[in-house]
């Protein structure tokens, strides 16, 4: 063998950066707001992967700010204290002691939990939830059937904070926890929280990081490109039902907001995000404007 010639395995991996170069061109400088869901950050590996690719965002010039869940994790949590939770369209029906174990075990726990994780990759994170400075304030959640308690949905975000800790070289890591009028704590969905900081930050991408490998059809195949009208008639029909309906109407909601493209995918498939940004094949369901 010529003792000059590239070993094939260090030639893929140049070809993959050189791949990349377009996407981190494109990307430079851009908001990506990225929720990671309770279900997906279950393995710990994956976990490991997560806050990997989030610092790499970081070392490349893009803008990571990271939102995430604990549904599952708050279930147990009440499940200990001999608390019932019930769910309606996605959204956990809040009274004060609900509020009060989703605040411990998210803002307590997980985003503590995700803040190590970042730094053992490398990254510096500030974990906050919506009550820190001010920068989520939200309203009650009207639903035309359900009282839902203290379920709130963002109205007005100061991006101050975001802004501050972004530009120090940090990365936010949010508790979907916030602050009503009347001053109460209030549950937020985490995608709707996601969603909502999008368009207040004018993110280029949302990431829903779930356990599903994106929208699946009747049949269970992958959807890989969906428009709001087109999920209109998923959700009118049944296709999708539990928390995918809040996950994809925050989709919508992004991308009518002016966020270029909103994707779902699974966060439990290693590097799943930098395969969907760096190269050409992508992953998960992708929604645009059309
Ligand atoms: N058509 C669909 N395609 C994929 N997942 C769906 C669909 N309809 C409902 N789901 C459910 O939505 C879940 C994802 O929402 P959710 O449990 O709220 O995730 P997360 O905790 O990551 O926010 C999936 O695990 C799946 O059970
Ligand atoms: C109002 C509401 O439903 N809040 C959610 C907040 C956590 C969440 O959204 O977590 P996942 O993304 O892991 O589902 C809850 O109490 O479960």
């Amino acid at each position: 063998m010529d003792a000059h010639a590239p070993d094939p395995a260090l030639l893929a991996k140049a070809e993959t950066l050189t791949e990349a170069l377009p996407y981190l061109q494109r990307y430079a400088g851009a908001t990506f707001v990225v929720k990671y869901g309770g279900h997906a950050m279950g393995d710990p590996e994956a976990a490991e992967d997560f806050a990997q690719d989030v610092v790499l965002l970081k070392a490349v010039g893009i803008n990571p700010v990271v939102v995430h869940g604990g549904g599952p994790q708050i279930g147990r949590m009440l499940k200990t204290m001999g608390v019932e939770s019930t769910f309606v369209d996605g959204l956990r029906v809040t009274d004060r002691q609900t509020a009060n174990a989703a605040e411990m075990v998210l803002s307590g726990q997980i985003n503590k939990e995700i803040v190590g994780w970042i730094g053992r990759a490398g990254g510096r994170a500030v974990g906050i939830s919506g009550k820190d400075g001010g920068a989520v304030l939200v309203e009650k959640v009207k639903h035309p059937t359900a009282d839902l308690g203290f379920v709130g949905e963002p109205v007005e975000i100061d991006r101050r904070l975001f802004d501050t800790i972004g530009k120090a070289g940090m990365i936010p890591v949010i508790a979907p926890i916030a602050v009503g009028p009347d001053g109460e704590t209030y549950n937020v969905n985490a995608d709707t929280m996601a969603g909502a900081l999008a368009i207040a930050l004018g993110a280029e991408r949302l990431f829903l990081l779930t356990d599903v490998a994106g929208v699946l059809d009747k049949e269970k195949r992958l959807l890989t490109d969906l428009t709001p009208a087109e999920i209109a008639l998923l959700e009118a029909d049944g296709t999708i039902s539990g928390g995918m309906i809040p996950k994809l109407r925050t989709c919508t909601d992004a991308v009518q907001g002016g966020v270029d493209a909103a994707v779902i995918l699974d966060g439990r498939v290693p590097h799943a995000m930098l395969i969907e940004v760096f190269t050409r094949r992508g992953a998960g369901t992708l929604v645009r404007l059309g």
